[in-house]
């Protein structure tokens, strides 16, 4: 046995309406080991960690970091003791350099001004003791996500942190950057760190862990050595039942054309162009993976579809009919629907009730009138099925969704768009931040989707997602499209990485060979 760094005992958080979110958990932590915090969406372990970091308060309990007792009140306390966390969503300013985002508020001085040169110095001799490999003087905005992660790694490691909480690290980097992060995070272990890894996802947790403490329903249900255990005991351990996340699909039976995106160009607002002349078809009973980091263009792709923005050039034909002069509202009635990425600022409304988030789009439906009213029993029945089906941890529909855990808000938005039965489904990361229970069930419903001859455009960082699901894939690197794979099998992990990051690129003619030959 090492030496214990950490020991959360006993934690006890009940949430101002009544949830009990942590129940008497215990965790312990071992000097120098990658520690992973696993259980299905709303088993408490996103409370237990701001409990940890000073985010939330805790109603009873104690914390012991470093053999003493922690009592700090607020993260800048905390971070203050040597507990670092790296978000998910990064918080670095684009606008400011590398070295400048990593110094902030910490600043070396040179009388009353910023000694900037020291401190791109002082960032650059920690980039290579950590092998974190990253431009110091580098703006922060045009970073890819790897890197930007990097950077808020060596935002916390300049602060002093001992222990890191690394929240779902590999969500968002490909393969390759995926590999290159365990590297470093062995590094950081071999200079002593310490490093909590919230994972749903059991082969990188056995490849990188030490060992894993899961949480169920906000109790601890044990910990256990990597070790000796296989993937089916942890995923048993945390659904408390055995999972397989394979799908059973039948061979592909492409009907007629469904949607048709022809020389696709879109400018943002800053007068970037963040696509560039896409072009491809989508079939039903077809589900076309789109591979890519994050930021090459799949967003807007799915929202110049979706009607959230409007394409500069360029066509959307759904059954033949174009889409782009149309608003959310008729492209919906027209059978789009749509799972975004970013399900806090555009797939749900949080201070809404979670029954108003799942019937937003057809409250207006007869089913769910009488007379000029709403039928709000009605409603409640149809809520409480989805609920059910969708296993959405709650009280009841009318809580309000900002309540709710992170992968149970997905698991909202993911039953609305599913019920809506839609002939397109455009479907943005469906499975981020979702347990493998629940991942199960999406994989299950997106492929009975495809059976039932609707068409499916599946953008997933996930790369095993993609290959698992589609049965074409488009990668995007740079706005454009880098490759088209007619037939997923016939690509693998490794070199869709190699497109993904820009080293690989398809010819007009290479691609049209390829599209040839599978006809
Ligand atoms: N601010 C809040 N107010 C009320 N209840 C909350 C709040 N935040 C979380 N909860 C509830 O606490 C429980 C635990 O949520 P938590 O976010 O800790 O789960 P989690 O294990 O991190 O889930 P996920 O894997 O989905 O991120 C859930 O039932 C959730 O609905």
């Amino acid at each position: 046995m090492g030496e214990e760094i950490l020991r959360m005992e006993n934690i006890t958080k009940i949430y101002p309406n009544g949830v009990m979110a942590n129940k008497d958990v215990t965790l312990s932590v071992q000097k120098g080991e990658i520690h992973a915090l696993m259980g299905e969406n709303g088993a408490g372990k996103s409370t237990l960690m701001k409990i940890l970091f000073g985010f939330e308060s805790k109603d009873s309990g104690e914390i012991y970091f470093e053999g003493k007792k922690l009592e700090t009140s607020s993260p800048a306390e905390t971070i203050k003791q040597g507990i670092g966390m790296v978000h998910q969503h990064f918080m670095l300013v684009d606008s400011l350099k590398v070295y400048e985002n990593i110094v902030l508020g910490m600043e070396p001085r040179k009388g009353p001004f910023t000694d900037g040169k020291k401190a791109s110095q002082m960032v650059a001799d920690m980039a290579k003791k950590y092998n974190l490999n990253v431009d110091p003087e580098a703006k922060v905005g045009t970073l890819s996500v790897g890197l930007k992660q990097k950077v808020e790694i060596l935002k916390v490691l300049a602060r002093g942190a001992k222990l890191l909480i690394l929240d779902e690290p590999t969500a968002v980097l490909t393969p390759q950057e995926t590999e290159e992060l365990f590297e470093q995070l062995l590094l950081l272990k071999q200079h002593g760190h310490t490093i909590i890894f919230i994972s749903h996802k059991i082969k990188e947790v056995r490849q990188i862990c030490d060992n894993i403490t899961v949480l169920r329903g906000g109790r601890t249900i044990g910990s256990m050595p990597v070790e000796g255990s296989t993937e089916e005991e942890i995923s048993r351990f945390m659904v408390g039942r055995d999972v397989v996340l394979n799908v059973q699909k039948s061979a592909p039976a492409f009907g007629d054309k469904l949607l048709e995106i022809q020389h696709l160009n879109y400018w943002n607002d800053e007068r970037r162009q963040k696509l560039k002349d896409v072009s491809f078809d989508l079939r039903r009973g077809q589900i076309l993976g789109v591979a890519g980091v994050e930021g090459n263009g799949q967003n807007e792709l799915a929202e110049c579809i979706f009607g959230l923005k409007k394409p500069s050039s360029g066509k959307v034909l759904l059954n033949g009919k174009d889409l782009s002069p149309l608003g959310i509202k008729d492209i919906r009635a027209s059978g789009v629907s749509y799972i975004p990425e970013d399900r806090i600022s555009t797939g749900v409304a949080g201070s809404l009730s979670i029954w108003e988030n799942l019937m937003s789009d057809r409250i207006d439906k007869p089913e769910f009138r009488r007379g000029g009213l709403l039928n709000l029993r009605q409603i409640r029945e149809k809520c409480a099925k989805l609920i059910d089906a969708f296993t959405i941890l709650c009280r009841n529909g009318d809580q309000a969704v900002s309540m709710l855990s992170g992968g149970n808000m997905q698991k909202v938005v993911v039953a609305r768009e599913f019920s809506a039965d839609p002939d397109l489904l455009i479907a943005n990361q469906p499975t981020r931040g979702i347990d493998v229970g629940a991942n199960e069930f999406i994989w299950k419903k997106l492929v009975a989707l495809r059976d039932q001859g609707r068409g499916i455009l599946l953008i997933s960082a996930d790369l095993n997602e993609v290959l698992e699901l589609s049965d074409s894939i488009l990668v995007m690197c740079d706005g454009e499209v880098a490759a088209y794979f007619p037939d997923s099998k016939a690509v693998t992990e490794r070199e869709l990485g190699l497109y993904m990051l820009g080293v690989k690129k398809q010819t007009a003619e290479e691609r049209g060979a390829l599209c040839e030959a599978a006809q």
